[in-house]
């Protein structure tokens, strides 16, 4: 199999760098390296369509079964990926060519199986830019989902709450995101784009699909949290810095509910390649936009991490509730 460095790059051995600090040199052995090639695989950061097709074939052919709904765990949310049965588990680091988790409450686990009549893919450890990763090797998980024949996507994070009526432990269905990696000039789509995946220009007004948020709202309210229940606008940082009360006040002046460090580039991959996107955060903490609230308190991932594990049953809860019914209407 083709290798591919940490950068997402083509890398001119056979070995597969398991490091996100890849130092990028050459790798063809000679100690000059192939200039030329390197720089074109330094700025095409993009995988190919063959070496994901090669990744799904391999998930696939592993566990013997064709997942329809994939998962995304966010920080502190495994648990979303203990709930499926008759679950074959894939490391990371055993998967071909996939990049390592490195992020507490990321495990780096790939979990295929079934929950509630689906056969479904869940990530208990996703990618982030502050890893180190380029964007497209954050969310290239969501293509091998795609070929590996996943038809919807669930995007699940932890977020501070910037809305004032959010409360710690409240879910935010996103029905829209601000995507300010991509103000500063940065996309998982970023270099050529190959037709099998999507067009070069997809469109993101529709993003979030209304009919499973609908659903989820419904389930909500049958669960009785309808009340710690939003539905808001999401925005990723580059992080790993939470942010300071300047840039949350500009952040609410945008409209944005809640903030984070994932999930949009994730949503703008599978929106690419026509995936149905359900994504929601879980606020792990409150985050001030006034000086006059600065309290000692600051963010923490261990506070992330505690509030993630404290509501993780309702998580799982509304996560196994909508695979249900997704999988009762087909
Ligand atoms: O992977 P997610 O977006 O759930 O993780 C959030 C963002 C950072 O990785 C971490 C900060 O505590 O939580
Ligand atoms: N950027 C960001 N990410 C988070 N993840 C969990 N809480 C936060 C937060 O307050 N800010």
């Amino acid at each position: 199999m083709t290798g591919y460095n940490a950068k997402g790059d083509m890398a001119t051995s056979n070995g597969n760098h398991r490091n996100g600090h890849c130092n990028g040199s050459s790798s063809n052995g000679n100690g000059t390296g192939d200039r030329q090639a390197d720089d074109l695989a330094q700025e095409n950061q993009t995988y190919p369509y063959e070496v994901i097709q090669e990744i799904a074939d391999f998930i696939v052919k592993g566990a013997g079964m064709r997942p329809k709904i994939g998962i995304i765990c966010g920080s502190g949310l495994g648990s979303l990926a203990d709930i499926i049965t008759d679950a074959k588990i894939f490391e990371y680091e055993k998967i071909p060519n996939f990049p390592v988790s490195t992020v507490e409450g990321h495990a780096g686990k790939l979990v295929v199986g079934h929950l509630e009549g689906a056969i479904v893919m869940a990530m208990q450890g996703r990618f982030h830019f502050y890893e180190g990763y380029p964007l497209a090797k954050c969310s290239m998980p969501v293509r091998v989902m795609k070929l590996c024949g996943v038809e919807y996507l669930f995007a699940t994070n932890a977020a501070g709450g910037i809305n004032p009526k959010y409360a710690v432990g409240d879910i935010m269905l996103m029905h829209d995101h601000v995507n300010m990696l991509g103000f500063a000039g940065n996309s998982p789509l970023q270099g050529p784009n190959d037709p099998r995946f999507g067009p070069r220009f997809p469109a993101l007004v529709n993003s979030y699909n209304k009919d499973l948020i609908n659903k989820a709202l419904e389930i909500g309210k049958s669960m009785g949290i309808e009340s710690n229940m939003h539905v808001g606008v999401y925005s990723c940082l580059g992080g790993p810095t939470y942010e300071t009360i300047a840039e949350l006040k500009a952040l609410r002046m945008m409209g944005v509910d809640a903030v984070g460090m994932s999930t949009v580039h994730e949503v703008i991959t599978a929106r690419h390649c026509d995936m149905k996107v359900f994504a929601f955060s879980l606020i792990t903490n409150k985050c001030s936009t006034e000086y006059s609230d600065m309290k000692d308190e600051e963010a923490t991932h261990e506070e992330v991490m505690s509030v993630a594990k404290n509501r993780q049953k309702a998580c799982c809860e509304l996560v196994a509730r909508l695979v249900r019914e997704i999988q009762a209407e087909s």
